[in-house]
């Protein structure tokens, strides 16, 4: 069903009449690459993300779009429908995110790790983004520190999220509007299968807050493997803890969050909401600046 909303539409102009691309290739999203292009009246430096036009990509492209505005998701300045190549592609023009990864900041603190007040910080902008999605029925389903950005190297950087290559939209296909079925024989996944894709965030926003507190994630495979089936056992599980001595000194509060957030039943996990309500995040200013060094 296509979503009424008041899609906005790509320029068909060349966007090489507008901007100079460079062969600077700043990442790999999940549906194209990135490089970085300048526009030629303002000299000011854009990303250039190139995606292969298709479904996938128009769903990404319009999912992105209707987020932009979000000060913790990065903007979108311009969208180019080009053929390139005798390919029909679209280019997503977007601010330039000149700070770099999350996870860039958290492998430069080597073994160690963010102040406990410094994480609350992080985990406050993550939750803004996270809630201005899950409260327009808008699931990420890939959040990960790789796709999470800052704007400058700056003390003050904003941390943005991106890469809208497996967002989904969540609404259910069943809503009091539109009755499609009687009653009687609708099965309950008919009901909701979409809140499981807004969960999947909660869990992700659980393992985020959980390395960015000690530097190591709660699962991993012990010959540090992509995945292993124990690994795939212990989060199944939900078998992790909070191993000294990187954890002695880290408050109930925030280990209670994380406990929260990686609850294995779904249905049990936090939402977003609990989350950005929660003491920890909330009141970051008052999280004691507990050094999270090993
Ligand atoms: O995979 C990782 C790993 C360490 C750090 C990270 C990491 C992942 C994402 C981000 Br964003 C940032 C860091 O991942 N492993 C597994 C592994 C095992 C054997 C060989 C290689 N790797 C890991 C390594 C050491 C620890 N320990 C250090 C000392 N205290 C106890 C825990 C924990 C996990």
């Amino acid at each position: 069903m296509l979503s009424l909303q008041n899609q906005r539409q790509p320029k068909t102009t060349p966007l090489v009449d507008d901007y100079e691309v460079s062969d600077t290739v700043l990442g790999l999203g999940i549906n194209g690459k990135v490089v970085q292009c300048t526009h030629r009246l303002s000299k000011q430096n854009y990303a250039l993300k190139v995606l292969l036009e298709n479904e996938k990509a128009r769903r990404e492209v319009d999912l992105h779009w209707r987020v932009s505005e979000c000060r913790h998701i990065v903007n979108i300045i311009d969208v180019y429908e080009n053929t390139y190549r005798g390919r029909k592609c679209l280019l997503v023009v977007m601010e330039c995110m000149e700070g770099g990864e999350l996870f860039q900041r958290i492998q430069d603190k080597a073994d160690s790790a963010f102040t406990e007040r410094e994480a609350a910080q992080i985990m406050h902008e993550i939750c803004a983004a996270i809630d201005y999605l899950h409260s327009r029925d808008i699931a990420h389903r890939d959040l990960k520190p790789e796709n999470l950005l800052y704007t400058t190297s700056q003390p003050n950087a904003i941390l943005k999220l991106t890469d809208f290559g497996f967002a989904k939209e969540t609404f259910s296909n069943y809503t009091l509007q539109t009755p499609c079925y009687t009653p009687y024989y609708v099965a309950p996944e008919v009901l909701g299968p979409e809140k499981y894709d807004k969960s999947c965030d909660i869990w992700s926003l659980g393992v985020v807050m959980y390395i960015i507190m000690c530097g190591f994630p709660p699962f991993y495979s012990n010959h540090g493997m992509a995945i292993s089936p124990g690994m795939k056992k212990r989060i199944r599980t939900g078998q992790y803890d909070f191993p000294d001595p990187e954890w002695t000194n880290v408050s109930k509060a925030a280990k209670d969050l994380i406990k929260g957030m990686l609850n294995v039943d779904p249905s049990e996990r936090l939402r977003i909401q609990d989350v950005i309500s929660n003491k920890w995040i909330a009141q970051y200013n008052d999280v004691p600046q507990t050094p999270l060094c090993t």
